[in-house]
């Protein structure tokens, strides 16, 4: 299957700009044969947190419509990265997930909030997970800062996800956690991890390096530092390989998990 990872420029606050670049990006990368399409976080407004009454989208219901039209027009699945949303008169940091024939298959906040951001100042937290199928994949989707949770990715594992997507937009300070953490979810959990960061630069910094890696962990692909398009062959038949070779799932032990054990 071929990924096509939208490692975007979105501007801070541009609304309008921004939607416009998405589109122009998805329909680039169906032309090169993606197959399923990842977007990375906030990319309808950037960190314009303060802004959120006048830009967020109201319902999701526009990025639902943008979403579902290109998906089912042209034969993509979506993930869908994530858009500022306001529901209920608060506001949430929502991905929404299309399949091919333009069905809004998932919809999820993010459930840990960056403080060192203000994230929760301004945000609320989603509470739910984020597993669905695209055709016969089973995956699994979760945004940025989630990743310093691996029992989170861990429970998407458990059921069932054999590829992790990951939207972010993740600063350029802390890059290297970045790569390592990544790397490290896709091995514990031996499932490929797709994860799509921004870039951007004044008034805020992020660089990019979005990456694709196999159960292996082995990294088949980094994003450059600047905005870029790639379009990645993946062979998920690697996940069932490596987790026979070694039976990570068979040999956990979960009775010992989230209590002390005295020892003799
Ligand atoms: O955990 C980090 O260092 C970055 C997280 C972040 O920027 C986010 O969740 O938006």
């Amino acid at each position: 299957m071929k990924i096509g990872c939208i490692q975007m420029n979105v501007g801070f606050g541009k609304v309008e700009e921004n939607y416009e670049r998405a589109e122009q990006l998805i329909r680039e990368a169906a032309s090169k044969g993606a197959d399923i399409v990842v977007l990375p976080e906030m990319w309808n407004t950037g960190y314009a947190l303060e802004k959120l009454e006048e830009l967020a989208d109201k319902n999701g219901n526009r990025t639902k419509a943008f979403l579902q039209h290109l998906a089912s027009e042209l034969g993509i699945h979506i993930i869908g990265g994530s858009v500022a949303t306001k529901e209920n008169g608060k506001f949430y940091n929502t991905m929404y997930v299309v399949n091919r024939d333009g069905e809004l298959l998932s919809e999820y906040s993010k459930v840990h909030l960056f403080r060192l951001m203000d994230e929760e100042k301004y945000l609320e937290a989603g509470e739910s997970m984020n597993r669905f199928d695209l055709g016969d994949l089973p995956a699994a989707a979760v945004i940025c800062y989630d990743i310093r949770f691996p029992e989170w990715l861990r429970a998407h594992a458990l059921a069932g996800a054999k590829v992790l997507f990951v939207a972010a937009q993740w600063p350029t300070p802390r890059i290297d956690h970045w790569k390592t953490l990544l790397q490290a979810r896709a091995i514990e959990n031996q499932c490929f991890v797709v994860a799509v960061n921004r870039i951007s630069r004044k008034p805020e910094n992020f660089n990019g390096q979005s990456m694709v890696i196999e159960p292996w962990g082995e990294v088949l692909w980094t994003g450059a530092e600047d905005e870029e398009l790639a379009v990645i062959d993946v062979d998920f038949s690697k996940v069932d390989e490596v987790r026979t070779r070694i039976p990570v799932y068979d040999d956990r032990r979960p009775e010992l998990y989230g209590k002390v054990v005295e020892q003799k």
